[in-house]
C-alpha cells in the first residue's frame, strides 16, 4: 500500500512568518523577576552569577495567556503547560524555518535541531517554573541533559542555544531574565527527574519527531504532568499539523490554518486550539465501527516500527485506505480529533519506549474517547521511571474497534513469530 505523507513545510513557513495572534504586544516589565518568591523560583534564577535582569527592549510580544477553567482539577498547570510548549514551539518555528531556507535538510546537520531541542526544553522547564503552582519539589523527566554540551567542542552550539533562548524570551516579554550559558546547562539538567510511582513529575519531549523537523515535516512539542504514577495532563505543541481535519489524507488541510494544540485533563475530554491562541474546542475520536472503512497512522519512519506487521494487521481488518505516515506524537493528536480510527507503533526488537514519547499523546487520545493499550491489551504504565516496560508495541482507536484490533494484533504477531522462529 502506498503511504500518505503529512508534509506540510510551506504551511510552517507561512505560519511563522505571518503576523502572528499567538502573541499580544504588552510593555515590558523589568520587575517581572521580583513578582515571584524567592522559594519557587528555579535554583539557577535564584544564583546571581547565572543569570540577570534582560536588557528591556521595545515591543515585546508577549505569549498570550491561555484558556484555563477554573475549577477544574488541574486548571492552573494546564495553563502553564500550554504557554510552555508554545513559547517552545515559537523557538523551533523559527530554527526550522531557517534549516529550511538554509536548504540544509537535504544535507541532514544535526546541529540546528540540537539547538532547537535544547532550546525548547530550557523554556518549557523556565515556564513551568514559574507559572505552575509550587509542589514539595520540582520533577522533570525530559529527553535532554547538558553532557554533550559540557564537552570540548561543543562552545559554539552552547552560545547559540544561549542567544536564541534569551532572544525567545526578550520577544516574549513575559520574563525579565537573561540565561548565562552556566544557567542554560542548569536548566536542562533540570529534566534529569527518573519520574516514578509517586509524587508529581512532569514529563517532556521537547521536539518529539526530530527527523521530520529536519524534514521540514510534523514534529510536536510533548508535555504532560503524571500524579501518583498517572497520566493527568497532557499538552501537544503540533505547529505544522493543520488546524482543521486531514481527514483527506493528501496532505493539505481542510482550511489555511495550521499549527495545532492539544490538550487534556483527566476526566476533562480533550481539546483543540490554534497554536496562534483561538477558542478550545472539544475533540472526540471517529465513531467508526467497520474497520474496512478506517484508516490507520504509522511513524513516518520505517526504522521506528514494523511495517510488515502493521501492514498485516491492516490487511486483517480489510482496511482499504493506505497507511497515513506522520512523524511524532501529531498522530495521537490527529487520532483524537478523528482525522483517522487507528494507531499502530510496533518498534523492531530490543527497542525500549520512553515515557515522554507516549504520555501526552496517550491522554490526548483517552480523553477524547479513545483507547490506548500495548499489544496485549495492558494500560500503558507510566509510573515506572523513564521507560515503558511494555509487550511488544502500541495500539490505539475507539471504544468500537478495539477489540477486533486487538484480536488482528495477537494473530499477526503469532504469524510473524511462526515464520521467524527456528524450527
Ligand atoms: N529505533 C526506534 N524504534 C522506535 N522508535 C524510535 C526508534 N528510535 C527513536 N525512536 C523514537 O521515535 C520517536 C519518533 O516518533 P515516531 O516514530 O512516531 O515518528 S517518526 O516517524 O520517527 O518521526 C523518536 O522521538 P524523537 O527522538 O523525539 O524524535 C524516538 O523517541
Ligand atoms: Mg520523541
Amino acid at each position: 500500500m502506498a503511504a500518505a505523507r503529512v508534509g506540510l513545510a510551506s504551511h510552517a513557513l507561512h505560519a511563522s512568518s505571518s503576523s502572528s495572534t499567538l502573541v499580544r504586544r504588552l510593555p515590558h516589565s523589568r520587575l517581572a523577576l521580583l513578582l515571584y518568591p524567592p522559594r519557587i523560583l528555579p535554583t539557577y534564577l535564584r544564583s546571581c552569577p547565572y543569570v540577570s535582569a534582560a536588557p528591556a527592549r521595545p515591543r515585546p510580544r508577549r505569549l498570550r495567556a491561555m484558556s484555563q477553567s477554573a475549577g477544574t482539577p488541574y486548571a492552573a498547570e494546564l495553563a502553564a503547560a500550554k504557554k510552555a510548549v508554545a513559547l517552545a514551539a515559537r523557538l523551533c518555528q523559527s530554527v526550522q524555518q531557517n534549516i529550511l531556507q538554509a536548504g540544509v535538510q537535504s544535507k541532514p546537520d544535526k546541529s540546528p535541531v540540537t539547538v532547537a531541542d535544547y532550546g525548547s526544553q530550557i523554556l518549557v522547564s523556565l515556564v513551568l517554573k514559574m507559572e505552575a503552582p509550587p509542589s514539595d519539589s520540582f520533577s522533570l523527566v525530559a529527553e535532554e541533559d547538558s553532557e554533550e554540551l559540557r564537552k570540548d567542542g561543543a562552545e559554539e552550539i552552547l552560545e547559540n542555544i544561549t542567544e536564541l533562548v534569551n532572544e525567545t524570551i526578550v520577544d516574549d516579554g513575559s520574563y525579565s531574565i537573561f540565561f548565562s550559558k552556566e544557567g542554560i546547562l542548569a536548566a536542562i539538567d533540570d529534566g534529569k527527574s527518573e519520574g516514578g510511582p509517586s509524587g508529581r513529575h512532569w514529563v517532556l519531549d521537547p521536539i518529539d519527531g526530530t527527523k521530520g523537523f529536519l524534514r521540514g515535516d510534523q514534529y510536536a512539542i510533548a508535555l504532560a504532568l503524571i500524579d501518583e504514577g498517572k497520566v493527568v495532563l497532557g499538552v501537544l505543541a503540533c505547529p505544522n499539523l493543520p488546524l482543521g481535519s486531514i481527514g483527506n489524507l493528501n496532505g493539505s488541510s481542510s482550511g489555511d490554518q495550521v499549527g495545532a494544540l492539544f490538550s487534556a485533563t483527566i476526566g476533562c475530554g480533550a481539546e483543540v486550539e490554534s497554536l496562534q491562541g483561538s477558542p478550545p474546542q472539544k475533540i472526540s475520536v471517529c465513531s467508526i465501527d467497520n474497520s474496512v472503512n478506517a484508516s490507520f497512522f504509522e511513524s513516518y519512519e520505517a526504522a521506528h516500527s514494523m511495517q510488515d506487521l502493521t501492514s498485516s494487521i491492516a490487511e486483517k481488518l480489510g482496511v482499504q485506505a493506505p497507511p497515513v505516515r506522520i512523524d511524532s506524537q501529531a498522530k495521537y493528536g490527529a487520532l483524537a480529533r478523528g482525522d483517522g480510527a487507528i494507531y499502530l507503533r510496533f518498534p523492531h526488537t530490543g527497542y525500549r519506549e520512553k515515557i515522554w514519547d507516549h504520555a501526552a499523546g496517550s491522554i490526548v487520545v483517552t480523553e477524547a474517547g479513545g483507547v490506548v493499550t500495548d499489544a496485549s491489551g495492558n494500560d500503558l504504565d507510566f509510573s515506572k521511571g523513564r521507560f515503558l516496560d511494555l509487550d511488544t508495541g502500541i495500539i490505539a482507536t475507539n471504544k468500537q474497534l478495539m477489540p477486533s484490533l486487538l484480536k488482528a494484533v495477537q494473530e499477526a504477531i503469532k504469524e510473524k513469530n511462526q515464520a521467524t522462529s527456528p524450527l
